[in-house]
């Protein structure tokens, strides 16, 4: 297996006026390919901090952090941006497609702004992302003109728009009712089986129990991790 985020010794605290909160506390973190990791934990723990270190959005105070076989320390905030937009697809809670957008326009926009795909293959292989998550027949509707649960399966496709390696998503059922994120899920768990890499932060305990690692998250440290193990 090979590594794809490897955390070591990782520091983050934040200041505000002249309290400084420290929000992870040394943490040492390796995900290979191809793994699908749940990572839990109670609230306001230092998870999404977590995931906007691992994909450059914010920067540790110490430690190191390699994505990709990329040392994001040593990317400018500019490298970071483009490093980001080939290499990693991110998930929201709240979808955060462009409202004034068709949903097609949403995935093309994601790979005009990376050029990873060539101009002449963006069309074909946006129209191939959406019916893979089953909205080929919404193409040219506008994100309010579809449910939460479409808007977010939407939001995968655009993830993928740029064929990352790694998928990365903050808590993405959290905005969605009990059956719509199950359906989401298990898009996750599909990609997955395709050989995608995922890393999400869910609330949601029985939905982290599908993955194949769960990974408890608590006062800024890993406190479990649990790899379940593969059907003989
Ligand atoms: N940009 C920021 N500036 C200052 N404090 C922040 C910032 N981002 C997060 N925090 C604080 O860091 C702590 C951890 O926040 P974080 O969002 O990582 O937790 P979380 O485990 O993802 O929580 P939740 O499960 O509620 O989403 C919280 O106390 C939060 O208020």
């Amino acid at each position: 297996m090979s590594a794809i985020v490897q955390l070591h010794h990782v520091y983050k605290a934040y200041t505000l006026g002249d309290v400084t909160q420290q929000v992870l506390n040394d943490v040492s973190l390796t995900i290979d390919k191809s793994e699908f990791v749940a990572i839990t934990g109670p609230s306001g723990n230092g998870k999404s901090t977590l995931l906007n270190l691992i994909t450059g959005i914010d920067r540790a105070n110490q430690g190191d952090i390699v994505v990709c076989g990329q040392r994001l320390q040593q990317l400018s905030e500019e490298q970071l941006s483009r490093w980001r937009g080939i290499h990693v697809g991110i998930i929201f809670q709240f979808f955060q497609l462009l409202p004034a957008l068709s949903l097609l326009q949403n995935i093309l926009l994601a790979m005009a702004f990376t050029n990873a795909i060539p101009k002449a293959q963006r069309k074909a292989r946006a129209k191939e992302l959406l019916a893979l998550v089953g909205l080929a027949h919404k193409a040219h509707h506008l994100p309010s003109q579809v449910s939460g649960g479409q808007q977010q399966r939407a939001a995968i496709a655009r993830a993928l728009a740029n064929n990352p390696e790694l998928l990365i998503a903050d808590e993405p059922t959290g905005n969605l009712d009990a059956a719509t994120a199950d359906t989401v899920f298990e898009l996750f768990t599909q990609l997955h089986q395709q050989g995608k890499t995922i890393v999400l932060v869910t609330h949601n305990d029985a939905l982290a129990a599908s993955a194949s690692r769960q990974i408890v998250f608590s006062t800024g440290r890993l406190i479990e991790s649990h790899t379940k193990m593969a059907n003989p």
